[in-house]
């Protein structure tokens, strides 16, 4: 899905949310694991305020695995409990639901101290798009067998997706707004996908990612492109890898623009090696 973020849109977004939450127990707040503090809402502590909550590292097979238990005791510390996933294979899937049935725990009490029946606790996935929604949706609605009717107060065409005995969750997830203002974050999240092609020049981002990765990983370029010394001249790498993939234009010219799409794919499909570009404060 391509959104374009504006005031009116991030303030119907807000509300959208706000009437959902008053329908659930607990929030699944969805963040790429390559970039858990870009792909963070700015606004999320307010927006989600004392509801209880699980963080899913999702994408965490594209990850650096060190980074990610970094990442994930620093949630643990907030208070805030994590679980790294791979929405695409399945892993963390039954660790998740294990946490976020957890969280529920208390709300379910209170609930039941009023003298009523125990029912089943509600979550929603919210999370910045492209970040993997729909695929989590899609796995955990796989794995259940029911899915329940139209509840009242739910907008029509929302639906709850039974998760065994004692989870439920809403079909439709909640899409917010990335901090796209701040230059860095927003090369962070052109490179990792998170922003469509259309609003970033691949170029640029291609610059910084080769000298991202010059940096922080001597020698990745040079072990997938084989394009000998990496010469710490970002054109002169871009065209060495262009020249080696044979992406000439007429009059012999590299395609520069072709040479930064396929960079940025590869880095995307972790052909270049496994990233984590943020760390914990
Ligand atoms: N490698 C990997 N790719 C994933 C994972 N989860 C999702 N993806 C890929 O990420 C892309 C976006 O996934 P979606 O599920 O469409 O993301 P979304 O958050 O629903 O996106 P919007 O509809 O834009 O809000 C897809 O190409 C998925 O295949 C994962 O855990 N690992």
């Amino acid at each position: 899905m391509d959104i374009q973020w504006y005031p009116g849109h991030m303030t119907k977004t807000r509300k959208q949310i706000q009437q959902n939450l008053k329908l659930i127990d607990v929030v699944v707040e969805l963040l790429d694991a390559r970039i858990p503090a870009s792909s963070r809402n700015p606004v999320i502590n307010d927006l989600l305020l004392n509801m209880p909550r699980v963080v899913v590292l999702n994408k965490a097979d594209l990850a650096d695995p060190e980074k990610t238990t970094l990442w994930l005791k620093y949630f643990e510390k907030l208070g805030l409990p994590g679980v790294a996933v791979d929405s695409q294979r399945g892993v963390g899937i039954k660790q998740m639901l294990n946490k976020t049935a957890n969280q529920a725990r208390p709300a379910i009490q209170k609930y039941m101290d009023k003298g009523r029946r125990a029912r089943s606790a509600r979550c929603m996935v919210v999370g910045i798009p492209n970040v993997g929604k729909s695929m989590l949706i899609n796995r955990l609605a796989g794995r259940s067998a029911t899915r329940t009717g139209n509840r009242p107060g739910v907008t029509r065409g929302e639906q709850w997706i039974k998760l065994g005995d004692s989870l439920e969750l809403l079909d439709t997830p909640g899409i917010l707004w990335p901090k796209f203002e701040d230059p860095e974050v927003a090369f962070k999240l052109a490179v990792t996908g998170a922003i469509k092609e259309q609003i970033y020049d691949p170029q640029d981002i291609c610059v910084r990612l080769v000298n991202w990765l010059t940096e922080m990983a001597p020698g990745a370029l040079d072990a997938r492109y084989g394009t000998g010394a990496v010469t710490g001249d970002v054109g002169a790498t871009m065209h060495a890898i262009g020249a080696k993939r044979g992406f000439y234009l007429s009059g012999g010219k590299i395609d520069a623009h072709k040479t930064a799409v396929l960079i940025i794919k590869e880095f995307r499909e972790g052909k270049l090696g496994h990233y984590t570009l943020d760390l914990p404060e």
